[in-house]
């Protein structure tokens, strides 16, 4: 029964493999199993589903989603910790496969055969940029069924950010236009070895049905210059993207409005409006 394996607990890991923590590769471990295991139930059912884990380390959030019974793909750029990760492979025979390599330069839709939940505890530039990459694109529904992704708790809030508060901006319109995006779980500095500067959390999205009409890049397009002056009126910062200020009178949206008054529904409409 995989739930049962038993394993070596992980500082025993760290210790017996020499996995020093590397500030250079962000890696901050976490060892309590009964936080990975909360962590991996957050996605659903995972058994007998493909997951995509982006940086396992040592293992510890791996070893979680293998006990709930999901097939696990784990992408990890530190070779330092391929024993521990073929050690946890061999624990779970035709559960986990792991690629050693960077997970922002590989073509995940070519690793898996159907929809798979992606779980990841990834270092906060690294996260935002996949994070970014998997909510863009015109296609949707996208080819992963959800996301499970730590991020720095200030980073968190800016994809659950409501309009009219600093923390809204283009990673909330991203994040929020097409997928439903909670915060999971805090989680606190101290459960991480070594333990980081800012307290985390994890963020749960799950596709939504997209709007019809609308372009993917003129959302962004539009959020960028609406956000790239925040603190202007969006008669200014719209400017110069042709037939926004036309768009907005069409809507009715005052354009001595800022752009962080402006809820999700809103922006979408200026996008459609501007899409061809
Ligand atoms: C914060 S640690 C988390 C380790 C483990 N998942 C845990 O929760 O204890 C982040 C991991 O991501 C790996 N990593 C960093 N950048 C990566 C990248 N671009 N592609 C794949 N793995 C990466 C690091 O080597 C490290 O093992």
């Amino acid at each position: 029964m995989t739930g049962q394996t038993q394993l070596p607990p992980l500082r025993e890991v760290i210790a017996a493999h020499g996995l020093s923590a590397s500030k250079a590769l962000g890696q901050n471990f976490l060892f309590d199993e009964q936080l990975l295991a909360r962590i991996a139930a957050i996605p659903g059912t995972l058994k007998d589903r493909p997951v995509l884990e982006v940086g396992p380390g040592p293992g510890g959030l791996t070893r979680a989603l293998l006990r709930a019974g999901a097939r696990v793909t784990a992408i990890e750029m530190d070779r330092r910790c391929l024993p521990a990760l073929a050690e946890l492979a061999e624990a779970f025979p035709g559960q986990l496969t792991v690629i050693e390599g960077d997970a922002l330069k590989l073509d995940h839709a070519a690793l898996f055969a159907e929809p798979w939940a992606i779980v990841a505890n990834l270092p906060y530039n690294v996260g935002t940029a996949l994070f970014t990459g998997w909510l863009s694109g015109e296609a949707w529904p996208p080819a992963w069924s959800s996301l499970t992704l730590m991020f720095q708790l200030e980073v968190a809030n800016r994809i659950v950010a409501e309009p009219g508060t600093d923390a809204y901006g283009r990673l909330a319109v991203l994040a929020q236009w097409r997928s439903k995006p909670k915060l999971a779980m805090k989680v606190h500095r101290s459960a991480f070895t070594p333990p980081p500067k800012v307290m985390s959390a994890i963020v749960h999205v799950e596709p939504a049905e997209a709007p019809a009409g609308v372009s993917a890049r003129m959302l962004e397009r539009v959020t960028e210059a609406a956000f790239g002056q925040r603190r202007k009126m969006l008669r200014q910062s719209l400017k110069g993207l042709p037939g926004a200020l036309d768009a907005l009178a069409t809507l009715g949206i005052d354009p001595a409005r800022r752009a962080e008054t402006l809820s999700v529904d809103e922006f979408v409409a200026v996008a459609r409006e501007l899409t061809a």
